[in-house]
């Protein structure tokens, strides 16, 4: 990806469209961050509209693949209980734009450790995302971690990653050691895994 010589302005006004509109920039050799940041900012939250993509779960957060994208990106819906959140951890060189669609979450972003990691991790910065806000975070950023903070409300955010990666790294914030994990889906196109209906999903 690069930067753009000039930023088209789309406006998603479905989910729909903003699969759809990014089928069309993704066909081209070369895609701008900022234009997708951009578009995915522009769609408005309207949960009738992903509602069946949102499956939670009591003890972790969810991972629901809503489209594929034809092999260049991975658009998903993460469910997000109260409390829960993800390890810290790296995006395997892919580029993530995460929107929230609903409630809010906080990100912390993290220093990669040392080459061999041996004490505790370096916090970069948090934020609190909200509804509608698109971040966007790669490797050369640095590492984060995702909670939804809330103890009353459940949050929903749509992910895109490109390119598509199914494993990653995680890193205990005490040591900064790393460890390996893959990641599964807990539904695809609305349809449960089977691997979550037998339990065996888990991510980290
Ligand atoms: N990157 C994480 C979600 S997040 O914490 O950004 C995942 O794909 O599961
Ligand atoms: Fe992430």
């Amino acid at each position: 990806m690069e930067q753009p010589l000039q930023t088209e302005t789309w406006k998603a006004q479905s989910l729909e469209e903003l699969v759809r509109i990014l089928h069309r920039i993704f066909a081209e050799d070369k895609v701008s961050v900022d234009e997708v940041q951009a578009l995915m900012e522009s769609y408005e939250s309207n949960p009738e509209e992903w509602l069946q993509y949102a499956k939670f779960d009591q003890y972790r957060y969810t991972r629901n693949l809503v489209d594929n994208g034809n092999g260049k990106f991975n658009l998903m819906i993460l469910c997000w209980g109260e409390g829960h959140g993800s390890s810290i951890h790296d995006h395997t060189d892919s580029h993530c734009f995460m929107k929230i669609l609903q409630g809010n979450l906080k990100e912390t972003l993290f220093e990669w450790p040392e080459k061999k990691g041996n004490g505790e991790m370096t916090k970069k910065s948090e934020r609190v995302l909200r509804e509608n806000q698109c971040a966007y975070i790669n490797d050369s950023i640095g590492l984060h971690r995702v909670e939804n903070i809330s103890h009353t409300e459940p949050a929903v955010s749509l992910h895109l990653y490109s390119p598509p990666f199914n494993t990653c790294n995680t890193f205990d914030q005490r040591t900064g050691h790393k460890h390996k994990v893959t990641m599964t889906f807990y539904s695809q196109f609305g349809e449960r895994t089977v691997c979550s209906l037998l339990n065996i999903y888990y991510i980290r």
